[in-house]
């Protein structure tokens, strides 16, 4: 088998998603979107059947976890484009099962010089020294030829095992593989471990994770979102890439797994309300656009409040429902913060244009005098939601 021989899987759809919401007919913002080799590039890797196609398919292509048990099992590279919005852009690879890096046709250059993060699945349900093995040697393989590489492990399938075995599992793998890359010289090396599984929301959260990783512009956005929820009087706040369900950030208080499931059900609410009841008059405009909200009122005293940033962002906040009494001040704010995540946008397409006009004429202009840093980014924006009322 040739690793070279790889299968383009752009635009691909399954599933019952709606229409306006899926990638193969999302109105992508053609401005900002970049070619697939100028994107950060995921790979997915582990063991034969460990769940990486499934993990692919329920992220990014809305298959139910359910369909994942007719999956066949992968025997080329797939390559996937995901091209949401600006901050969502970038390439997953799966590889198949049976991977060997002493193929003479596999290209280790090509493969891990380009690559952002790399995913490597565990079967939590299986016997995991071999998995293990294999981990060290891809990580090994990896770091020598990308050391910026992010290392990311799931320990996959937790979902038919009880809580301490997870416990150990996690406990367990993780001093094994820190010690086989000691073992192996690598002791600076840091990996990543995470519990997933496709059947709740575990895996969704530790892809927001990845993918979080892979935006620089990360600080600028969690600071902005800082600001926000300290003047609005919000308890969390996450920012959504509406298509997939990741948030691309959040502000500093921990995230409870609660509290982003609520937050990802009221996307799927809003969707579901926007396809049935929106747009009546042309059905191939999506009815969820930057002037969608939505407000909902628990029982427990707690509002979750989502406006749209764009299209494709929708910011979700958890509210306490004696703070909400101001919702002017908050709706205010929200639009300073709007303005200032508008502006990150159309900075990191300016930095992008640049990086590539710099890279085709392959010389060492002196652009990066030009490019403002997000250093001095932040502070602007900063400066922005310091318009903001304080709740
Ligand atoms: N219980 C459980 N099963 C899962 C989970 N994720 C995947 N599976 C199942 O694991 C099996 C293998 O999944 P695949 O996604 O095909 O695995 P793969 O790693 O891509 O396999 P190869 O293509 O052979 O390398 C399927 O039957 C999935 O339904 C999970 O989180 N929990």
């Amino acid at each position: 088998m040739s690793y070279q021989d790889e299968e383009e899987q752009i635009g691909y759809q399954v599933g019952s998603f709606p229409k306006d919401f899926g990638y193969g007919n999302f109105d992508h913002e053609d401005s900002n979107s970049r070619s697939a080799e100028d994107k950060p590039r995921i790979l997915l890797m582990g063991l034969r059947r460990s769940g990486k196609s499934s993990i692919q398919k329920v992220v990014f292509h809305k298959m139910s976890p359910n369909e994942t048990l007719f999956l066949e099992s992968t025997n080329k590279i797939v390559k996937d484009d995901i091209n949401n919005s600006s901050f969502v852009q970038f390439q997953i690879w799966d590889f198949p099962g049976q991977i060997d890096f002493f193929d003479p046709t596999f290209d280790s250059d090509m493969i891990f010089g380009g690559c952002g993060a790399l995913v490597f699945v565990i079967d939590a349900q299986d016997e995991y020294i071999e998995a293990l093995a294999k981990l060290n040697q891809t990580v090994t393989k990896a770091h020598k030829v990308n050391p910026r590489i992010k290392f990311e492990v799931f320990i996959h399938k937790v979902d038919g095992v009880s809580d301490d075995f997870k416990m150990e599992s996690q406990r367990d793998i993780h001093s094994r593989a820190t010690d086989d890359l000691a073992d192996a010289g690598l002791e600076g090396v840091h990996l990543s471990f995470h519990l997933t599984s496709i059947y709740d929301h575990s895996i969704f959260e530790a892809f927001s994770k990845v993918v979080q990783k892979l935006i620089p512009q990360l600080p600028t956005l969690e600071n902005l979102l800082n600001i926000f929820i300290s003047n609005s009087g919000i308890e969390k706040a996450f920012l959504f890439d509406v298509v997939s369900k990741i948030y691309i950030a959040t502000d500093c208080s921990p995230v409870d797994m609660q509290s982003y499931e609520l937050c990802c059900d009221m996307i799927d609410v809003v969707i579901d309300l926007s396809c049935i009841y929106g747009s009546k008059d042309d059905p191939d405009v999506a009815a969820f656009d930057d002037h969608s909200s939505s407000l909902i009122k628990m029982n427990n005293s707690t509002i979750l409040y989502l406006r749209e940033v764009n299209k494709f962002l929708a910011l979700v906040c958890i509210i306490r429902e004696e703070n909400f009494s101001r919702q002017g001040v908050i709706d205010y704010n929200f639009l300073c913060f709007r303005e200032a995540i508008t502006q990150v946008f159309e900075l990191r397409l300016k930095n992008q244009k640049l990086e590539a006009a710099e890279h085709s004429q392959d010389h060492d202009s002196d652009y990066q005098g030009s490019i403002p840093s997000t250093g001095t980014a932040s502070q602007n924006f900063d400066q922005h939601m310091s318009n903001t009322a304080v709740a």
